[in-house]
């Protein structure tokens, strides 16, 4: 699998305090990147660096390398804006704008100056096919998005990222506030995006990184101990504390 994000020797500070200690791996395109470890291990920092969403928290300092698709994501040249139109992010909660459904997925393609009305209309059919939300929406469209269960409003919400043509989808704990089965059909669904997109998912559930994602990062700290693909990883860890973690001992 080619890389397509390549972190070397990456810092990140808060203020004073070390979130991110040194962090090199690669991340291969088209396939599941799952980050485990315990609460406040750095997980989410390093997610949020992806498409530098860090950038809105004031005293955060960073160094080192970091690259997507061959180009440094904190040099000057880089317009946010459409890094993160490449690189989309679902949260923990879904979080659909107070709009419609078809609103909430046009309005990203809007910001972008899309207004041709055919053009909108085929982006929501196939953002909300994409997100295996269409059958259960297409008749009410206009709908409020707040009308929508839990687990639909994550594929809502993931239907609305893809809706700007990302190439990465960064999903922050995405189904941890959802039920059994919804979470189910998020990562069955996920296992579908992989084809076109390339994930990395935040989960404090192992067994869900065991099931879905083709390759792990245990951080500790804020370092990564191990990365490997994930049969591996939790079949035969290297490190003594990836087998301590995955095998419940600690977190
Ligand atoms: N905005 C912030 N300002 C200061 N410190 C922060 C900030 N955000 C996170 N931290 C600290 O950085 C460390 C890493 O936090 P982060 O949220 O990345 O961990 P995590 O592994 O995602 O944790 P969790 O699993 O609980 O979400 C923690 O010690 C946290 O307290």
């Amino acid at each position: 699998m080619a890389t397509l994000i390549d972190i070397k020797n990456l810092n990140l500070f808060y203020g004073t305090f070390q979130a991110l200690k040194n962090v090199t791996f690669t991340i291969p395109e088209k396939a599941i990147t799952a980050f485990i470890g315990p609460s406040g291990c750095g997980k989410s920092t390093l997610l949020r660096t992806l498409n530098r969403m860090n950038d809105m928290i004031p005293g955060t300092k960073i160094d080192g390398q970091l690259k997507i698709s061959g180009t440094e994501v904190y040099s000057n040249q880089v317009d946010v804006e459409t890094l993160r139109k490449k690189v989309g992010m679902v949260f923990q909660q879904p979080n659909p704008f107070p709009k419609s459904i078809y609103d909430n997925i046009a309005y990203g393609p809007r910001l972008h100056g899309i207004t041709n009305k055919a053009k909108l209309d085929e982006i929501v059919e196939t953002s909300l096919k994409s997100a295996a939300l269409w059958n259960e929406v297409k008749d009410h469209l206009r709908r409020s998005a707040f009308g929508l269960s839990g687990g639909q409003q994550q594929r809502l919400c993931i239907a609305r990222a893809l809706a700007v043509n990302p190439d990465i989808l960064l999903m922050d704990e995405a189904t941890s506030a959802l039920d059994p089965i919804s979470t189910l059909k998020i990562e069955e669904l996920v296992q579908e995006l992989k084809n076109n997109y390339t994930i990395v998912m935040v989960t404090h559930n192992m067994h869900q990184a065991a099931r879905v994602s083709n390759q792990t990062v245990f951080f500790l700290n804020g370092e990564v101990i191990e990365y490997a693909e994930t049969d591996k990883l939790f079949t035969t860890p290297k490190d003594q504390r990836t087998e301590d973690y995955i095998s419940g001992r600690f977190g």
